[in-house]
């Protein structure tokens, strides 16, 4: 396995700034909200008990309304291949992020860019899953709650992300303006991804909350030079 050498760590002088994907947008209006940001990512969420679901016909209305640029990620959970490859259709989604328990066959055979999250529950091998997912085009790291595939809102013990990995992270669970500094400097990772923590309410994106996690990133990776 070789070890993959994050962006955002130190590279002589120059450190790369951390991506930033907002997950869990509802509405053209929240995705504006953003994009205006600076984020380089949104996060459409195809999975019906989540609070910040949407469909197809929703997630085309969305699309329809972003400019150049800018990363759709869809998100799904043990979704079954038919859906995948109906939603591959329909909606110009960029990278597919597999929130479940979809092994790497699954998630490899749409020929798409995707995302493989992995919830750190207590006893997981983290090593075994960047070799299961190895074609990955970045393991996201969530907090683990029985039962609860994601959203939570909750963080995990950052200590637990080895500094050498084979694959980019994306570091998600539970992160917001306060603590999303501290996340970077401790993690470096190459992205970080937030849902809960720019809410207003389940579903609906805060400006100012979003605006301020942008700062805070912004100010770490100053920080980091
Ligand atoms: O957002 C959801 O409702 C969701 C549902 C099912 C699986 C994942 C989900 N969201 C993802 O969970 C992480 C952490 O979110 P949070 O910032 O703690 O609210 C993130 O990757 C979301 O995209």
């Amino acid at each position: 396995m070789g070890v993959f050498l994050e962006p955002s760590l130190k590279q002589g002088s120059s450190v790369q700034r951390t991506r930033v994907k907002i997950c869990g947008i509802t509405s053209a209006a929240d995705a504006q909200l953003a994009i205006n940001a600076g984020a380089d990512a949104i996060g459409l969420v195809f999975y019906a008990p989540s609070p910040r679901a949407v469909d197809i016909a929703q997630a085309q209305q969305i699309c329809r309304s972003l400019p150049p640029f800018v990363t759709v990620v869809a998100l799904l959970v043990n979704a079954e291949q038919a859906f995948v490859s109906e939603l591959l259709s329909k909606v110009p989604v960029d990278l597919l992020q597999f929130h479940g328990d979809e092994p790497a066959a699954f998630c490899q055979q749409f020929g798409k860019p995707y995302l493989k999250a992995i919830r750190m529950r207590p006893e997981l091998d983290l090593n075994a899953c960047f070799n299961e997912y190895a074609a990955a085009s970045a393991i996201l790291l969530d907090a683990y709650r029985k039962g609860v595939p994601g959203g939570t809102g909750e963080s995990f013990d950052w200590a637990r992300i080895p500094a050498n990995r084979p694959l980019p992270i994306v570091l998600a669970g539970g992160l917001e303006a306060d603590n999303v500094a501290a996340a970077i400097a401790q993690v470096a990772p190459y992205a970080v991804d937030v849902s809960g923590g720019v809410e207003a309410s389940p579903g609906r994106k805060d400006g100012l909350k979003i605006a301020a996690f942008m700062q805070a990133v912004t100010a770490a990776n100053s920080a980091a030079k």
